[in-house]
């Protein structure tokens, strides 16, 4: 199913996923350019995880009569870090790249965590974990970045500094992105463009010509998120 797709990143037409007789992806449509951002919100059971499972390659039995092209290089960023406990943290960077610690350590120096090599993961802060999670990913220079709710656990400060760092790592490395989010302003903070997911379709979709850095004060950020919460079905 993974092809490489050219001028899009990724390529979705009429994507379905049933549930028993339930479509829960009901004839989606998608296209993520190289290098875009794109944020994804949408009610609970929407639809947004499934999506992202299917982008990653994670479930076989989407259908429909449509295309899913997605590039061979995708890495995955989930809420909880998904470390594993009995590998340190340079060891977690580069597990099954063989003999590259040296672009491990360069990871870590640009997430933050320059020394912090040889810790275990149950030393770091939760926040420090998605920096490691981050590092793991990008290392692998994907073409495509999922990520499902990366900040949802961290407390609302870290998740500002993780906010920053993302879009730093994002200029740096240009990866196309698609991030699930529950948090309207981080989908305005950080996106290119913002869709809305709804019983399994996009419903809505915002691009973001914001100048950065983007601030909640901004009358435009307002009216964006004003048109974004009418199409989540929240009255403001
Ligand atoms: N393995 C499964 N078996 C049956 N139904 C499932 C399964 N996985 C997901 N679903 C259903 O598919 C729908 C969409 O789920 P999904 O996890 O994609 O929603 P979501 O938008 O990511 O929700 P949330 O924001 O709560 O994480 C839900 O109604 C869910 O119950």
């Amino acid at each position: 199913m993974a092809t490489n797709v050219g001028l899009v990143t990724v390529q979705v037409r009429d994507l379905v996923r049933r549930y028993d007789d339930r479509a829960v992806l009901d004839g989606l449509d998608l296209a993520i350019e190289p290098g875009e951002f794109v944020a994804l919100l949408g009610k609970s059971g929407s639809g947004k995880s499934t999506l992202l499972r299917a982008l990653a390659g994670l479930d076989h039995d989407v259908d429909g009569s449509g295309e899913l092209a997605v590039p061979e290089n995708v890495s995955v960023v989930f809420q909880d870090s998904r470390l594993l406990p009995w590998a340190r943290v340079l060891e977690n960077v580069v597990l099954g790249l063989g003999g590259a610690d040296e672009r491990g350590r360069k990871s870590l120096e640009e997430v933050g965590l320059a020394g912090r090599e040889k810790a275990w993961p149950n030393e770091l802060s939760g926040g420090e974990q998605q920096r490691v999670a981050l590092a793991r990913s990008l290392v692998r220079e994907p073409e495509l970045l999922l990520a499902d709710e990366p900040f949802g656990a961290l407390d609302a400060l870290t998740r500002l500094k993780m906010h920053v760092l993302l879009r730093k790592l994002c200029a740096a490395h240009q990866p196309a992105v698609l991030l699930v989010t529950h948090d309207v302003d981080e989908a305005i903070v950080l996106a290119d463009r913002v869709i809305v997911l709804d019983a399994g379709r996009i419903v809505a979709e915002e691009t973001i010509t914001l100048p950065a850095p983007r601030s909640a004060a901004d009358p435009g950020f307002a009216a964006v998120r004003s048109r974004l919460l009418d199409a989540l079905g929240v009255a403001v």
